[in-house]
Protein backbone atom coordinates (compact mmCIF):
# COMPACT_ATOMS: atom_id res chain seq x y z
CA UNK A 1 0.00 0.00 0.00
CA UNK A 2 1.18 3.53 -0.54
CA UNK A 3 0.31 6.41 2.04
CA UNK A 4 0.04 9.66 0.82
CA UNK A 5 0.43 12.90 3.12
CA UNK A 6 -2.57 15.89 3.46
CA UNK A 7 -2.28 19.36 4.15
CA UNK A 8 -2.93 17.85 8.21
CA UNK A 9 -0.41 15.82 8.85
CA UNK A 10 -2.29 13.23 10.78
CA UNK A 11 -4.90 12.35 7.79
CA UNK A 12 -3.48 10.26 5.37
CA UNK A 13 -4.90 8.62 2.07
CA UNK A 14 -4.21 4.90 1.81
CA UNK A 15 -3.60 3.14 -1.81
CA UNK A 16 -3.77 -0.37 -1.25
CA UNK A 17 -2.20 -2.68 -3.75
CA UNK A 18 -4.46 -3.92 -6.02
CA UNK A 19 -3.59 -7.40 -7.66
CA UNK A 20 -5.62 -7.75 -10.43
CA UNK A 21 -5.67 -10.64 -13.01
CA UNK A 22 -8.41 -12.15 -15.65
CA UNK A 23 -10.90 -12.80 -12.31
CA UNK A 24 -11.04 -9.34 -11.49
CA UNK A 25 -8.79 -7.80 -8.73
CA UNK A 26 -7.89 -8.95 -5.37
CA UNK A 27 -6.70 -5.91 -2.30
CA UNK A 28 -5.84 -6.36 1.62
CA UNK A 29 -8.43 -3.67 2.73
CA UNK A 30 -7.19 -3.42 5.92
CA UNK A 31 -3.74 -4.94 7.90
CA UNK A 32 -3.10 -3.82 11.09
CA UNK A 33 0.47 -4.31 11.23
CA UNK A 34 0.64 -2.25 8.13
CA UNK A 35 -1.27 0.50 9.26
CA UNK A 36 0.42 1.14 12.40
CA UNK A 37 3.58 0.99 11.19
CA UNK A 38 2.97 3.04 8.01
CA UNK A 39 0.03 5.38 8.76
CA UNK A 40 -0.56 5.89 12.17
CA UNK A 41 2.76 5.10 14.37
CA UNK A 42 0.10 4.08 17.07
CA UNK A 43 -1.73 1.00 17.83
CA UNK A 44 -5.19 1.78 16.55
CA UNK A 45 -8.40 -0.70 17.50
CA UNK A 46 -11.68 -1.16 15.21
CA UNK A 47 -14.47 -1.58 17.33
CA UNK A 48 -17.56 -1.13 14.62
CA UNK A 49 -17.74 -0.88 11.11
CA UNK A 50 -20.74 0.55 8.93
CA UNK A 51 -21.82 0.76 5.86
CA UNK A 52 -24.46 3.23 3.76
CA UNK A 53 -25.82 3.87 0.55
CA UNK A 54 -26.47 7.40 -0.90
CA UNK A 55 -27.81 8.99 -3.95
CA UNK A 56 -26.59 11.64 -6.42
CA UNK A 57 -26.41 15.06 -4.36
CA UNK A 58 -26.47 13.70 -1.21
CA UNK A 59 -24.69 15.03 1.99
CA UNK A 60 -23.71 13.56 5.02
CA UNK A 61 -21.88 15.12 7.47
CA UNK A 62 -20.12 17.06 9.04
CA UNK A 63 -20.42 14.47 11.80
CA UNK A 64 -18.25 14.28 15.11
CA UNK A 65 -18.99 12.66 18.49
CA UNK A 66 -17.77 14.47 21.71
CA UNK A 67 -17.54 11.57 23.81
CA UNK A 68 -16.32 8.01 22.37
CA UNK A 69 -14.22 10.11 19.16
CA UNK A 70 -14.33 7.93 16.51
CA UNK A 71 -11.25 7.90 14.48
CA UNK A 72 -12.84 6.55 10.63
CA UNK A 73 -10.72 4.71 7.76
CA UNK A 74 -13.19 5.09 5.11
CA UNK A 75 -13.44 3.94 1.31
CA UNK A 76 -16.18 3.45 -1.19
CA UNK A 77 -17.15 0.76 -2.91
CA UNK A 78 -19.73 1.53 -5.05
CA UNK A 79 -19.76 4.87 -7.22
CA UNK A 80 -17.54 8.21 -5.98
CA UNK A 81 -18.08 10.69 -3.04
CA UNK A 82 -15.81 13.88 -2.27
CA UNK A 83 -14.95 13.06 1.46
CA UNK A 84 -13.96 15.69 4.18
CA UNK A 85 -12.38 15.73 7.12
CA UNK A 86 -12.33 18.70 9.46
CA UNK A 87 -9.67 19.55 12.25
CA UNK A 88 -11.88 20.72 15.32
CA UNK A 89 -8.70 19.90 17.62
CA UNK A 90 -9.13 23.24 19.29
CA UNK A 91 -5.36 22.97 20.37
CA UNK A 92 -4.26 21.73 16.75
CA UNK A 93 -1.90 24.11 14.56
CA UNK A 94 -4.32 23.02 11.88
CA UNK A 95 -7.31 23.73 13.76
CA UNK A 96 -10.56 24.23 11.20
CA UNK A 97 -8.73 23.32 8.24
CA UNK A 98 -10.01 20.70 6.23
CA UNK A 99 -8.98 17.70 3.60
CA UNK A 100 -11.03 16.70 0.88
CA UNK A 101 -10.46 13.48 -1.37
CA UNK A 102 -12.51 11.88 -3.96
CA UNK A 103 -12.70 8.44 -3.26
CA UNK A 104 -14.66 5.92 -5.84
CA UNK A 105 -15.08 2.04 -6.17
CA UNK A 106 -12.85 2.91 -9.31
CA UNK A 107 -9.64 4.71 -7.44
CA UNK A 108 -10.13 2.28 -4.17
CA UNK A 109 -8.59 4.99 -2.15
CA UNK A 110 -9.23 5.46 1.55
CA UNK A 111 -9.16 8.02 3.93
CA UNK A 112 -7.55 7.74 7.60
CA UNK A 113 -9.45 10.12 9.94
CA UNK A 114 -8.14 10.18 13.58
CA UNK A 115 -10.07 11.20 16.48
CA UNK A 116 -10.69 14.75 16.91
CA UNK A 117 -12.06 15.26 13.75
CA UNK A 118 -15.57 15.95 11.77
CA UNK A 119 -16.42 14.07 9.19
CA UNK A 120 -18.66 14.73 5.61
CA UNK A 121 -18.91 13.24 2.11
CA UNK A 122 -20.96 14.24 -0.27
CA UNK A 123 -22.10 11.94 -3.45
CA UNK A 124 -21.07 12.52 -6.88
CA UNK A 125 -22.17 9.95 -8.59
CA UNK A 126 -25.45 8.40 -9.62
CA UNK A 127 -25.35 6.69 -6.12
CA UNK A 128 -22.69 5.82 -3.36
CA UNK A 129 -21.90 2.79 -0.96
CA UNK A 130 -19.60 3.93 1.84
CA UNK A 131 -17.42 1.60 4.25
CA UNK A 132 -15.91 2.58 7.18
CA UNK A 133 -14.13 1.12 10.17
CA UNK A 134 -14.39 3.35 13.96
CA UNK A 135 -12.24 3.23 16.46
CA UNK A 136 -15.16 3.51 18.75
CA UNK A 137 -18.74 3.01 19.00
CA UNK A 138 -21.88 5.00 17.86
CA UNK A 139 -23.13 7.07 20.63
CA UNK A 140 -26.02 9.03 19.43
CA UNK A 141 -25.96 11.18 22.80
CA UNK A 142 -22.81 12.97 22.67
CA UNK A 143 -23.38 13.30 18.20
CA UNK A 144 -23.10 16.78 17.16
CA UNK A 145 -23.50 17.81 13.60
CA UNK A 146 -21.62 21.03 12.05
CA UNK A 147 -22.83 23.00 9.14
CA UNK A 148 -21.47 21.89 6.12
CA UNK A 149 -20.97 25.36 4.83
CA UNK A 150 -19.50 26.80 8.09
CA UNK A 151 -18.18 29.59 6.09
CA UNK A 152 -15.44 29.68 8.93
CA UNK A 153 -14.32 26.37 7.59
CA UNK A 154 -15.26 27.09 4.05
CA UNK A 155 -15.00 24.03 1.91
CA UNK A 156 -14.85 23.97 -1.41
CA UNK A 157 -17.67 21.10 -2.21
CA UNK A 158 -17.76 20.33 -5.54
CA UNK A 159 -21.59 21.18 -5.46
CA UNK A 160 -23.55 22.48 -8.36
CA UNK A 161 -26.85 23.24 -6.18
CA UNK A 162 -28.33 22.46 -2.94
CA UNK A 163 -26.70 19.05 -1.10
CA UNK A 164 -30.00 17.01 0.11
CA UNK A 165 -29.40 16.81 3.80
CA UNK A 166 -31.02 14.59 6.60
CA UNK A 167 -33.38 16.66 9.09
CA UNK A 168 -30.80 16.65 11.64
CA UNK A 169 -28.05 17.89 9.25
CA UNK A 170 -30.02 20.34 8.13
CA UNK A 171 -30.38 21.94 11.63
CA UNK A 172 -26.23 21.55 12.15
CA UNK A 173 -25.03 24.70 13.64
CA UNK A 174 -21.51 26.60 12.51
CA UNK A 175 -18.51 24.82 14.18
CA UNK A 176 -18.36 28.01 17.26
CA UNK A 177 -21.77 27.55 18.19
CA UNK A 178 -21.32 23.60 18.59
CA UNK A 179 -18.06 23.76 20.49
CA UNK A 180 -17.97 27.03 21.77
C1 LIG B 1 -23.90 6.36 12.51
C2 LIG B 1 -24.88 5.30 13.06
C3 LIG B 1 -26.23 5.43 12.82
N1 LIG B 1 -27.09 4.51 13.32
C4 LIG B 1 -28.53 4.66 13.05
C5 LIG B 1 -29.13 5.91 13.64
C6 LIG B 1 -30.13 6.36 12.61
O1 LIG B 1 -31.41 5.82 12.91
C7 LIG B 1 -29.65 5.79 11.30
C8 LIG B 1 -29.03 6.83 10.39
O2 LIG B 1 -28.08 7.57 11.16
P1 LIG B 1 -27.40 8.88 10.61
O3 LIG B 1 -28.41 9.73 9.94
O4 LIG B 1 -26.64 9.52 11.74
O5 LIG B 1 -26.39 8.29 9.54
P2 LIG B 1 -25.24 9.06 8.77
O6 LIG B 1 -25.71 10.42 8.41
O7 LIG B 1 -24.79 8.18 7.67
O8 LIG B 1 -24.10 9.18 9.88
C9 LIG B 1 -22.77 8.94 9.55
O9 LIG B 1 -22.31 10.05 8.77
C10 LIG B 1 -20.93 9.99 8.40
C11 LIG B 1 -20.61 11.28 7.67
C12 LIG B 1 -20.04 9.69 9.53
O10 LIG B 1 -18.92 10.19 9.64
C13 LIG B 1 -20.51 8.63 10.48
O11 LIG B 1 -19.71 8.57 11.64
C14 LIG B 1 -21.96 8.80 10.84
O12 LIG B 1 -22.11 9.96 11.65
O13 LIG B 1 -28.69 4.79 11.63
C15 LIG B 1 -26.64 3.43 14.06
O14 LIG B 1 -27.44 2.57 14.50
N2 LIG B 1 -25.29 3.29 14.27
C16 LIG B 1 -24.40 4.19 13.80
O15 LIG B 1 -23.15 4.00 14.00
Amino acid sequence: MQVIDTRIPDVKIIEPKVFGDKRGFFMETWNQKEFEKHVTGYPVKFVQDNHSKSNKGILRGLHFQTENTQGKLVRVVSGEVFDVAVDIRIDSPTYGEWVGVYLSAENKKQLWIPEGFAHGFYVTSNDAEFVYKCTDFYNPKSEVSIAWNDPFINIDWPIVKSPKLSEKDSLAKPLKLVLG
